[in-house]
């Protein structure tokens, strides 16, 4: 079928210099081929051609005060990819590497993601080259209020509604939703991720690590075993990586790395978590401070391996929890896990391995569940704060965290399930692109040409 190779060589004709981007696309659109040998009318109706394109792409310029009362400028985005199944939903990423291709892809992504947890949500991401490292309270509020003058007129809680990513917690929510009120005058749920005292969903802030970590028990489920006892490597040191490692010890795992962009963590005797915390929530100090508590634990500088190489893959263990950025985890490192014995890999971070360490993942047949599908819970729950916004509610934590579970549990089942109609038992990344897919698909197809 040449509409692979076509649809990509259009793309970077037409998006140039958008690698990440078509990296995302091309694993979706390798995946498709047997679903349109079954399903041909899909191709008749152009849906590949539509769905590689965003419905709406907004770019614009920030500018704010420094502390030295100098003026920064910054790019800022939105990519509002596809609104078949609902309002675009998708975080906001604050990092100096991001650029409009790292949005698209992460806007793609959200597409797929959105669909498999079975809640009326489209995709759409968006972001900044902004970098918080190093600022003052004072100036990432005063980005925050930059960003949102131009973002406001754009989002809305049934249109978009925007959320946290890499570099968006809390404080940088809470200060987005004051300006979008002060700009609009309206007390409403237009973003997620948002203070308990003021509209957020209890459970929103642990759910993409407590998610990753119940996919996880999902995929070993089904293969007779189970994540207690079980020694982990965790990667990253924010939001996803810290409510993966507490749900880990919840389970009965071993937690023992963590890493940031300076290094890597090792405490063999599991990672101390009110530490890490501290040491991230409260202090955002770099992870070499663990080691003035813990001086028998490990810290590797970034760079140690070659090529790119991270060392907390190169560490015995049984399963393996990315949690920090794209492309962390090459073909090398897949090896490393492979060989020192790790059978289970859930993704908490978008898209964190690389597309040759998928092959090799996928080869070995070992438990490989894809940040499209064991990432999902973080939206998901996103969805369960606008539905408490909506109903002016507020539910208690049981309640989110038994929907979480079945949400988690249903994704895994349909990924599964898709996996194995299209011959393919254990390639949960074949289930979960045609599964999500799907669904996109059809509603494009009921609303007609738009
Ligand atoms: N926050 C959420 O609810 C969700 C986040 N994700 C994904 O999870 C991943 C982590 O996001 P958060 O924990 O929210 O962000 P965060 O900002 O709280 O933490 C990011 C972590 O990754 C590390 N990191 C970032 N860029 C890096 C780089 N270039 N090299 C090495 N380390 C790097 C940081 O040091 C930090 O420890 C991202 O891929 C994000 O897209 C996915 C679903 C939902
Ligand atoms: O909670 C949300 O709306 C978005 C979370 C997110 O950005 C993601 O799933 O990658």
């Amino acid at each position: 079928m040449p509409y692979v190779h076509d649809t990509l060589e259009n793309l970077r004709k037409s998006s140039p210099a958008q690698t990440e981007f078509y990296q995302a696309a091309e694993e979706v659109l390798e995946c498709l081929r047997p679903l349109f040998q079954h399903s041909p009318h899909y191709l008749d109706h152009s849906i590949i051609e539509r769905i590689v394109e965003p419905e709406r792409q907004i770019m614009f310029r920030i500018c704010w005060t420094d502390d030295d009362g100098r003026v920064q400028v910054n790019k800022g985005y939105r990519i509002q990819f596809n609104s078949a199944l609902g309002p675009y939903k998708g975080g906001l990423r604050f990092h100096p590497s991001v650029t409009s291709g790292t949005i698209k892809f992460l806007g793609f992504e959200q597409i797929f993601k959105n669909a498999l947890t079975g809640l009326p949500i489209g995709g759409g991401k968006g972001g900044s080259d902004f970098d918080p490292k190093g600022k003052s309270d004072g100036e990432i509020m005063r980005f925050c209020q930059a960003f949102m003058s131009e973002l406001y007129r754009h989002i809305g809680p049934h249109t978009d509604v925007p959320a946290g990513d890499i570099g968006v917690g809390g404080r940088e929510i809470g200060y987005l939703y004051g300006q979008y009120k002060r700009l609009t005058g309206r007390y409403e749920g237009v973003l997620t991720g948002k203070g308990l005292d003021w509209g957020g969903s209890i459970g929103r802030k642990e759910a993409t690590g407590y998610g990753a970590v119940y996919f996880a028990q999902n995929m070993l489920e089904a293969l007779g075993k189970a994540l207690e006892g079980k020694t982990c490597l965790v990667s990253g040191a924010g939001n996803v990586a810290i409510y993966t490692i507490e749900k880990l010890y919840e389970m009965g795992a071993k937690p023992v790395t963590c890493s940031d962009s300076r290094g890597t963590l090792h405490d063999a005797r599991g990672i101390d978590l009110d530490l890490l915390k501290e040491l991230k929530e409260v202090k955002r100090a770099s992870l070499e401070a663990y080691l003035e508590q813990h001086p028998e634990a490990t810290y590797i500088p970034a760079g140690e391996y070659p090529e790119g190489g991270h060392a907390v893959w190169r560490i015995k263990a049984d399963a393996a929890f990315p949690c920090a950025t794209q492309n962390e985890l090459t073909a090398d490192d897949a090896q490393a896990l492979l060989d020192n014995g790790v059978y289970c890999i859930s993704e908490g971070a978008n898209m964190p391995s690389t597309a040759d360490a998928v092959d090799r993942f996928l080869e070995a047949k070992i438990a490989y569940g894809p940040g499209k599908a064991a990432n999902a819970g973080g939206v998901a729950t996103s969805q369960l704060e606008m539905a408490q916004n909506s109903s002016m509610e507020q539910w208690p934590l049981e309640k989110v965290d038994e929907k979480l579970k079945e949400i988690m549990a249903n994704i895994h089942r349909q990924c599964a399930d898709t996996a194995e109609e299209f011959g393919e038992p254990t390639n949960l990344v074949l289930g979960a692109n045609i599964a999500g897919f799907r669904k996109v698909a059809d509603a494009m197809i009921d609303q007609g040409v738009v």
